[in-house]
């Protein structure tokens, strides 16, 4: 192009100079963030599979509208099955191809719920009848739970499900219109079937809240089957975002399904019309909520990466003020403000990604258990999840907007893939149980743990943890030790269950570096990272840490000093460790973010692809801005 310098030539590594300091080698760093050499080679191979086909498109979701962006949506899901048919994909493969699409979308619900609910509440016999139709998607599931009166509170919902022993039939119904409902993904213009939540009734008795599948849609000509109203709840949030989504309204009217439809592994109806609860406690109907729990902890990892990768690396890009005799300005990645805002959250993305692979560690225990009819490690497990999936959606949550707000004007731009990423993340906090919600589960396991051990919660800590753990059990201690009631002390007892998962977070930190880590330098970088996660926490909640006794001022002044070194350390290894998730630009989605860093002429370019310049003269300039510029519209009636 004529009058381009060399720094702005396509084809050009821009962050070559980075990628040089790097100090390990980023191939290992690689494995480590994928989990395993196969897993790195799976998620390599099916990133750029996605990548390098047109059918998977997704730069112009911005400029479509709300039908045009879900057709767009339904013909990606049905390209993606067709991908994952004719190229034979794995499981394993294919759910790595749709989580590179990267477009919420039914599909997230069918196999992220509906046929999880069916594997963890239906018996053999259900899922032998259920499972192979889900899996070749000859039909489409959702999990309708929430309703629009009753989201968080499940022993709440309204919807009955009553037994007629004439018929050997439950019938479905929504008696109230706080009973519809309302939220779940894929239900509203996809779905065919349903595992719809309801009050069980049975000989005029009520039996508490059961899982039931209930189909929606012909499987013919699509059309909602008799006593079924269903439709999309409307637009939400950003504009392109989660309306990929139809999120759906769904009501009953005295729909008939034959017994045999409910989950019947935690509790059953004989034909007869008795009741029967399994000797298991009745929480595991609740077991599909905590294993979404434990991959949304996952799921937090990489959109927390993508955001950090995009604002990283603008940051070694953009330079701002700081020129020496006219050399180059400052890369705004040297300020320290900077780093003491982007580095916490680098080392964040790694952390989850720890304490997301122990929690898949810890339900596969739990479901291991659960098979053996053991309980004993639930209460845990429901704990932790609930408490981790609350902790790091609201850490990643925040850590997205602080990346947008780390890239300056130019992580406004939807070309920056920063707002986009925050619309369709945010809702994270809220989903799979309100995070508040969640934490205050966590207080009451912690409540009842005090109460059973005493004061120490827990002994099986690495030692780096000490502080952490003492400032839990002083914050449980200045709670229990009072005499009021749960409620009145709920939000500091919330504060005390942040502060036992940030405790589990560190400790599965320093658990991962006492494993062998091949590789040169790694182990050096990921002790780095750990030592930054765990002295930035110290410092953002010093008083609570203070107010222990087991640090002191001093102690908490070295604690910042150790950061900045430690920020340092990180710095000529910034880009290396976010070239380490493997992301494609593709998958990125942000100009501010592309691995080569030649973001100005991509922005640039970006920008007169928008509709709005197809035209120099604007539409409505004839109609409104001739006529105020001539003022020919004085005496017009405003
Ligand atoms: C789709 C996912 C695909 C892939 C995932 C990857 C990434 C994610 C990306 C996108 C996700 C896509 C779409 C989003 C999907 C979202 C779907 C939903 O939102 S589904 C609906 C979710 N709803 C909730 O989470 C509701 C939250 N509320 C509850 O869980 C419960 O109401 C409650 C708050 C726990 C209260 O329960 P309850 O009223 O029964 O009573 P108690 O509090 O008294 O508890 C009694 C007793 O039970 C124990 N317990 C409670 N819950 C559980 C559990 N889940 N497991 C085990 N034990 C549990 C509790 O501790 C008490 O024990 P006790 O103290 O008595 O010993
Ligand atoms: C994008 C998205 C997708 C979803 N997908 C699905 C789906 O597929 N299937 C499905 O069934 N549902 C789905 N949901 C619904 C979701 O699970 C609920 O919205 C969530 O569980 C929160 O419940 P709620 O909306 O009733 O919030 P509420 O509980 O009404 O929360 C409102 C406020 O009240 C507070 N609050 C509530 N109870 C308490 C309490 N006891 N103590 C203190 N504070 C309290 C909360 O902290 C919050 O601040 C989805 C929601 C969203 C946003």
């Amino acid at each position: 192009m004529e009058g381009v310098g060399e720094e702005e030539m396509e084809g050009v590594d821009h962050l070559a100079h980075e990628r040089n300091k790097s100090e390990f080698d980023v191939d290992a760093m690689k494995i480590v963030w994928a989990g395993s050499p196969h897993a790195f080679d799976v998620s390599d191979r099916i990133s750029k599979l996605v990548a390098s086909d047109p059918g998977f498109r997704k730069d112009n979701r911005s400029t479509l509208s709300r039908k045009e962006l879900f057709k767009n949506t339904l013909r990606k899901a049905a390209y993606a099955w067709k991908t994952i048919v004719d190229l034979r994909l794995s499981e394993e493969e294919a759910a790595k191809l749709r989580f590179y699409v990267d477009e919420p979308a039914f599909t997230d619900l069918h196999w992220g719920m509906f046929i999880p609910a069916i594997k963890g509440q239906g018996t053999e016999e259900q899922q032998q009848k259920w499972l192979p139709l889900a899996y070749k998607m000859q039909i489409i599931g959702c999990y309708a739970q929430t309703e629009l009166g009753h989201g968080s509170n499940v022993q709440g919902l309204e919807t009955t499900a009553t037994f007629d022993s004439q018929t050997d039939e439950f019938i479905i119904h929504s008696p109230t219109l706080t009973s519809s409902k309302w939220w779940p993904g894929g239900l509203g213009k996809v779905a065919t079937h349903a595992i719809a939540y309801a009050r069980l009734i049975v000989g005029g008795r009520e039996h508490g809240v059961h899982g039931f599948i209930v189909q929606l849609r012909s499987l013919e000509d699509h059309s909602p089957l008799l006593g079924i109203t269903v439709g999309d709840i409307g637009m939400k949030f950003g504009n392109g975002a989660y309306n990929t989504m139809d999120n759906g309204v769904l009501q009953f009217d005295h729909v008939r399904i034959p017994r045999n439809q409910m989950l019947m592994r935690v509790s059953q109806v004989t034909c007869e019309g008795k009741y029967k609860q399994s000797d298991v406690p009745r929480q595991l109907v609740y077991g599909t909520m905590v294993y979404v729990r434990q991959t949304i902890v996952a799921d937090a990892s990489c959109a927390l990466s993508r955001a950090v990768c995009i604002a990283t690396r603008y940051s070694a890009v953009r330079r701002q003020f700081g020129s020496q005799n006219g050399g180059p300005e400052t890369q705004v990645i040297d300020y320290k403000t900077q780093q003491s805002r982007l580095f916490p959250l680098l080392a964040s993305a790694y952390a989850f990604r720890f304490i997301g692979e122990w929690l898949k560690w810890l339900y596969a225990d739990v479901t291991q258990r659960l098979q053996a009819n053991d309980f004993s490690t639930l209460p845990e497990a429901h704990a932790c999840t609930a408490g981790l999936k609350s902790l790091t959606t609201t850490a990643t949550a925040d850590g997205i907007e602080e990346c947008r707000k780390l890239c300056g004007g130019h992580g406004y731009l939807c070309s920056s893939g920063l707002p986009e990423l925050f619309a369709v993340y945010v809702p994270a906090c809220t989903y799979e149980g309100d995070n508040t919600v969640l934490l205050l589960q966590v207080a009451r396991f912690l409540m009842k743990t005090v109460s059973q051990l005493g004061s120490r919660l827990s002994s099986k800590k690495p030692v780096g943890t000490i502080a952490y753990m003492t400032r839990v059990e002083h914050l449980m201690q200045c709670r229990c030790g009072v005499q009021r009631g749960f409620a009145e002390l709920s939000a500091d007892l919330v504060e005390a269950a942040v502060a036992h998962c940030q405790l589990i977070v560190v400790s599965k930190f320093i658990e991962k570096l006492q494993q062998e880590i091949p590789g040169k330098g790694v182990k050096q970088q990921l002790e780095v990272l750990c030592n930054i996660y765990a002295l930035f926490l110290l410092h953002k909640h010093q008083g609570d840490f203070l107010s222990t006794g087991c640090i002191t001022p001093k102690h908490a002044a070295l604690a910042n000093d150790e950061l900045r070194s430690l920020y340092s350390q990180v710095r000529p290894n910034a880009i290396a460790l976010v070239d380490a998730f493997n992301y494609t630009d593709h998958y990125l989605g942000s100009i501010l973010g592309c691995y080569d860093g030649n973001v100005y002429p991509k922005l640039y370019e970006a920008a007169w692809k928008d509709p709005l310049n197809e035209s120099v003269v604007p539409d409505g300039y004839h109609l409104y801005i001739r006529p105020l510029l001539k003022q020919e519209i004085r005496t017009a009636r405003l």
